[in-house]
């Protein structure tokens, strides 16, 4: 009989499964997409059932239409958006819609926070508070929403809630859990401290988890509905960026990640809790057990790209459409775009910066404006590379994930824009690759995420940085470095005026 384990990848814009063998071939892929909905600038939600019901439908079809027997899905695992809130009640009720990662309408519960813990929040939890985490959403519906807070016994992340209606049991894995900023990422527990600080009960978080331990086996119930069979067994998983990471092989520190999906991430492996970023890198426990990561987070680089297309560009094909800005010269004829179409995170902690073209001249056309965004989003990611930079930290390789990671074009762009080797993967499948290693090793099928990352992971082709090419990014991104200060004033002030006349 053949065996499988399923990576779920709860994304932004889809959620995508993935079935895989012992030996790491992949099985079978399905997708389904849902909605985002973002009522207000800065508001993002999504309603969890879509997730449930996504999840539930691709993984229907993994047996429907891929012919996979049910009995031979061995073991579940996850990846999931990080950060964002799931409000139960004490049913296990959903009370509100999900607030996403890129919302970004807590500032002022940000502000709070800084004002009452300072520094003391960086130690304890390892970053800075950021709109996009769960403990300022949890205050926001705290003072905005008394009534449902008033209902609220229990929050979950994303995955976790799906997690959750597989298994009966609600839980949630140390990777996810630092993103919430409720945990202490030294003593590795959630924060009592942070917890009284602003009255946020305990018994309100979740057990933790490690990502490959079993959270359960799937329900009576579940599986009436799903045809998945009762016995498959469910591991913990873990948030986008660390399971992107165990799929893309970053297991020592000489590799960091880029990856671009809705969200754009550089991320580096680190191998202990003590680096000191002071909170201008986010700093979480990683999906490998006993290990961490830091990352910079550019909210808008996929996404951005998205919405140029579904703007000005909705009949195109999106390869076709990448591929003719790939003909227009270096530099867009003169075109430079800043990705902050819905604010930003690294370097710029910032919900009210907006996006702009700079440089728009009569003779440019559409393909111009597609090949500035691409080099727009990929200078913000040289953004976080220069904080890496700063602080000493030295690494020659760029493994490359997500959907634009799906373009020659865009790969060899990074390694020009960043002077460094990018390397792809040949099963380029994100952060599901991770998610099913996880169940992997959970399963024991492999004794570590290490021993399994050889049959898993594969590295494609590498693009070395071209030199002419290197020499006019360094230019250009010289000239982009200067747009956020310029800009920051007047986006404020639009920002004002639209919240006035909302
Ligand atoms: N053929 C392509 N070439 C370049 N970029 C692409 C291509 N297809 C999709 N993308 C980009 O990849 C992004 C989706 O990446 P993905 O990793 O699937 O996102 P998520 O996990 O956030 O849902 C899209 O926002 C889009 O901008
Ligand atoms: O907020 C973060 C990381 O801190 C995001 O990376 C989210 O985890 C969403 O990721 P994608 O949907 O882009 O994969």
């Amino acid at each position: 009989m053949n065996e499988y384990v399923i990576g779920v990848d709860l994304g932004t814009s889809a959620v995508k499964v993935s079935a895989m063998d012992p030996e790491g071939q992949i099985a079978a892929q399905e997708s389904y997409g849902y909605e985002l909905h973002q009522p207000h600038p800065g508001y993002s939600e999504q309603d969890p059932r879509d997730w449930l019901y996504g999840t539930t439908i691709a993984i229907d079809r993994l047996i429907l239409r891929d012919g996979l027997k049910a009995e031979e899905i061995k073991g579940i695992s996850f990846s999931g958006q990080m950060h964002g809130l799931v409000l139960l009640d004490e049913n296990g009720q959903v009370l509100r819609p999900a607030m996403l990662w890129n919302d970004t309408r807590t500032t002022k519960q940000c502000e709070e926070i800084k004002e009452k813990l300072g520094d003391k929040f960086i130690d304890i939890t390892g970053n800075r508070a950021l709109e996009g985490f769960t403990l300022p959403k949890l205050l926001w519906v705290k003072e905005n929403q008394p009534e449902i807070w008033a209902k609220a016994k229990s929050f979950l992340l994303p995955k976790d809630y799906v997690r959750f209606i597989m298994t009966g049991k609600q839980a949630i894995d140390y990777s996810d859990a630092t993103g919430t900023v409720l945990y202490d990422i030294k003593k590795g527990t959630w924060s009592k401290e942070i917890c009284d600080a602003f009255d946020i009960p305990m018994s309100m978080c979740p057990p933790l988890m490690r990502s490959i331990d079993e959270a359960g086996t799937v329900t009576d119930y579940y599986s009436m509905f799903s045809g998945l069979k009762k016995s498959t067994r469910v591991f913990g998983g873990g948030g986008d960026n660390a399971c992107g990471a165990v799929g893309a092989g970053i297991l020592q520190p000489n590799m960091v990640m880029s990856s671009i999906g809705t969200s754009g991430v550089v991320l580096k492996y680190e191998p202990d809790a003590n680096v000191n970023y002071h909170g201008a890198l986010q700093y979480e426990c990683h999906a490998i057990p006993d290990t961490y990561y830091s990352m910079g987070v550019t909210l808008a680089a996929g996404h951005s790209l998205n919405w140029f297309k579904h703007t000005f560009a909705a009949d195109e094909d999106f390869t076709a459409m990448v591929n003719k800005a790939a003909e227009r010269p270096l530099g867009a004829n003169g075109l430079l775009f800043t990705p902050y179409v819905v604010g930003e995170r690294t370097p710029y902690a910032d919900a009210d910066i907006r996006g702009s073209f700079i440089g728009v001249d009569s003779m440019q056309n559409k393909y111009d404006f597609v090949r500035a965004v691409i080099e727009g989003i990929t200078f913000s990611f040289r953004d976080i590379l220069n904080i890496y930079d700063q602080h000493g930290q030295d690494f020659d390789t760029v493994v490359a994930i997500g959907g634009g990671a799906k373009s020659d074009f865009w790969l060899q762009l990074q390694a020009n824009v960043f002077n460094k080797k990018v390397v792809s993967l040949t099963n380029e499948q994100g952060p599901g690759l991770g998610a099913a290693m996880l169940a992997a090793v959970g399963l024991g099928w492999y004794d570590s995420l290490q021993d399994c990352a050889k049959k898993f992971v594969h590295f494609g082709k590498t693009y070395e940085p071209q030199a002419d090419a290197v020499a006019k990014y360094n230019d250009l991104y010289k000239v982009y470095h200067q747009v956020y200060d310029q800009t920051k004033g007047l986006s404020h002030q639009l920002m004002k005026l639209r919240n006035n006349w909302d």
